[in-house]
């Protein structure tokens, strides 16, 4: 199971939704495991839940750092006491109407923490990199399933942001050949960690559908508005590629196998996602199903900007990585249920 060596990653943004399961499967591939992350969008007791996940033994490999990527100061003490053998960068804000309604602090805190951490590895020669990217960079595409090698568009700051971070990095790899990068657009990742420990806990009220059904169950919302049901679409609701966030996590480590494994690769990107389309209302019933809780909705107007189907061509990272998503619908639901089951204030004791 565990890699020969004993390598170094640096994840940032760590403690957050995706970067906890990752640093999970991290630790049990036998990587070595340092987060930094300034807690913006996160609490450390995910980072201590991840500890104990693990076990005693491999926490002694994961070490935390406050700090902030918009401080190079912050990374520079980090790369100066040890060496990295690859960054998985995860940090970043994510909240699509806040990016619109303050583009300067998307910017500053994505593109400009991504470039002090570029240069920061260029000094001391960490050359390998796993980039967060979406499947927002599709824009709203023509075709489905969505290929890799699909025309690039930005609908909102937060978008913009990640196709300028894709071309930033696809600019830096062609100048100085040596970096090795993966780019991974993620389709829309939900559910939890099987163990019902850690899953996603966002601030307020979240944008994004599964928390949202989430928090309904667990009675903080009263009801689910489904934004759109006059789509061309099976049920007239909005067609999205769901997958589970253990999976995304292993496409991680996949594509970090790569980055070691192929001196030729490059910059390229991958798509992480099921290949499969579900809508919004077979997703209120599949959350239905797995928690035995009923969901109420009301069938609102379509929120502007929303791409009607969006789904993921799977080719290229099951040919590639060797990567391919194991869990459907049904596991989605059944681990985010036990997540906000045993969770209903997320990581908060009480509100
Ligand atoms: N969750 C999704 O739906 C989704 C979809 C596509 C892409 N992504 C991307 O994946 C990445 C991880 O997303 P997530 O869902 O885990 O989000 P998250 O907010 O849970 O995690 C991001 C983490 O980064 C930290 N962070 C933010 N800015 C930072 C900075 N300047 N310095 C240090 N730490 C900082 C936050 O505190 C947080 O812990 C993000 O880049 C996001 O844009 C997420
Ligand atoms: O309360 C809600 C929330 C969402 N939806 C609908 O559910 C679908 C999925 O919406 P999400 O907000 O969960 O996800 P999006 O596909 O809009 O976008 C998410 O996934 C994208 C990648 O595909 C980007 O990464 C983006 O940043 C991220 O928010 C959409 O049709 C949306 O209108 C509702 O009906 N009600």
């Amino acid at each position: 199971m565990g890699s020969s060596v004993e390598q170094n990653i640096l994840v940032t943004g760590g403690a957050g939704f995706i970067g906890t399961h990752t640093v999970v499967q991290l630790l049990k591939e036998g990587f070595k495991v340092s987060i930094i992350d300034n807690l913006d969008n996160s609490v450390i007791e995910a980072v201590d839940r991840v500890r104990e996940l693990v076990g005693p033994d491999l926490s002694k490999k994961l070490e935390f750092n406050l700090g902030d990527l918009r401080n190079k100061g912050d990374i520079e003490k980090l790369f100066a006491k040890q060496r990295f053998d690859a960054v998985i960068h995860f940090a970043g804000l994510k909240a699509v109407g806040e990016s619109v309604g303050n583009p300067r602090r998307y910017f500053d805190n994505n593109l400009v923490g991504t470039i002090n951490l570029y240069e920061t590895m260029a000094k001391y020669n960490c050359k390998k990199m796993v980039f967060s990217s979406s499947a927002t960079v599709y824009g709203q595409p023509e075709k489905i399933p969505c290929m890799e090698d699909f025309e690039l568009k930005a609908m909102n700051p937060y978008g913009r942001t990640k196709l300028f971070l894709e071309e930033i990095a696809r600019d830096i790899q062609k100048a100085e050949p040596e970096w090795r990068i993966v780019l991974l657009r993620y389709f829309n990742p939900v559910g939890a960690h099987e163990s019902g420990r850690i899953g996603e806990d966002p601030k307020g009220i979240p944008n994004n559908l599964m928390p949202y059904i989430q928090q309904v169950a667990v009675g903080r919302q009263p009801e689910l508005n489904v934004y759109g049901h006059d789509y061309p679409t099976k049920d007239g609701s909005a067609v999205r590629d769901y997958i589970h966030v253990m999976d995304l996590a292993d496409g991680h480590i996949a594509a970090l196998k790569k980055l070691f494994a192929d001196p030729e690769i490059g910059c390229i990107a991958y798509n992480l996602g099921t290949g499969r389309g579900t809508s919004v209302l077979e997703m209120v019933a599949a959350f239905e199903k797995a928690s035995g809780k009923k969901i109420p909705i009301k069938l609102c107007g379509r929120r502007s900007g929303d791409a009607t189907a969006v789904y993921a061509s799977t080719e290229r990272a099951e040919k590639e990585l060797g990567w391919k998503a194991k869990y459907g619908v049904e596991e989605m639901c059944r681990d985010q249920w036990n997540w906000a089951n045993n969770n209903p204030w997320g990581y908060q004791k009480k509100l």
